[in-house]
């Protein structure tokens, strides 16, 4: 595991000094349903945003338009400096390579090794790696996510958490500057989920990332949240930090506080 020592939640002034994701008036529809309607975010150099909101409110969406999966309607779309819009398909490339996306299903491959899942994403995008390179990097990321020992593994014979920790370390081992998390903590068991928690923010120590989490556990945002924002009817109603988002009274933040067991 890292060995770092930081205090969760640490949101300082420093940290809002640049943007690395800008969304302006965006705008998004599945045929006459509007999913995301004039949603307005940023996300700045070194900080953790969670994205929270109920279930089909375009959370996954969003990242995907960030990572130039799926396409905005309309609007402004820029990450870091770069528009996404009329983007060219050589630029979208090379800017995808500095976006770690982190799946629900850690999206690994089921016939390689941790080994070789690790491996691909480097032997497709870096040229001329020596194998000794190669097999540095692999080390290192699998020494960081903590599961060095799994190196030789099929993704069957590992167990959920540590499935998902394969899945960021696939993302890592390409030194992405932003980092999506789709539901990180999902499906498991609570003392996975501190460790999954801990993770993500040892990976913004370690690697200088900023991330967007998307969750439904308030305890993965509290954690590893700077900065919170809640997504209702395709836009963001509620932002800033966690305790500031849950002091509203709202009655739409606090039914989802009641459907979460954590202390206040
Ligand atoms: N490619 C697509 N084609 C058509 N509809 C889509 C597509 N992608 C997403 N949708 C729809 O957009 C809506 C928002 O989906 P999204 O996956 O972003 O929800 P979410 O907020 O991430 O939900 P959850 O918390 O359940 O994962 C859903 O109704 C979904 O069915």
């Amino acid at each position: 595991m890292l060995n770092n020592h930081y205090t969760n939640n640490q949101y300082t002034s420093k940290t809002l000094m640049n943007k690395v994701i800008e969304i302006e008036h965006l705008y998004k529809s599945f045929g006459d349903r509007d999913i995301l309607v004039d949603a307005n975010i940023d996300v700045y150099q070194g900080e953790n945003l969670v994205v929270l909101g109920r279930s089909g409110t375009g959370k996954s969406v969003l990242i995907k338009i960030i990572a130039g999966l799926l396409m905005a309607d309309k609007g402004n779309v820029k990450v870091l400096n770069q528009s996404l819009i009329n983007i060219s398909k050589k630029e979208l490339n090379a800017l995808r390579l500095k976006i770690g996306f982190s799946f629900q299903n850690s999206a690994l491959y089921d016939s390689m090794t941790v080994q070789e899942n690790l491996e691909f994403p480097l032997v497709r995008n870096i040229k001329n790696m020596s194998r000794k390179e190669i097999d540095k990097a692999v080390h290192d990321v699998l020494e960081s996510v903590g599961l060095l020992q799994a190196i030789h593994q099929m993704p069957s014979e590992l167990s959920g958490g540590q499935k998902k920790r394969i899945g960021i370390a696939r993302t890592l081992i390409m030194n992405p500057e932003i980092m999506l998390y789709d539901e990180p903590t999902a499906g498991l068991d609570p003392i996975t989920c501190i460790e999954i928690n801990e993770l993500i923010n040892e990976v913004k120590e370690k690697y200088h990332t900023s991330s967007i989490i998307i969750t439904h556990d308030l305890t993965c945002a509290k954690e590893v949240g700077d900065r919170v924002a809640v997504l209702f009817d395709g836009s963001f109603k509620f932002q800033g930090t966690f305790e500031e988002v849950f002091k509203d009274k709202d009655p739409r933040i606090k039914s989802f506080y009641d459907y979460n067991f954590i202390e206040n």
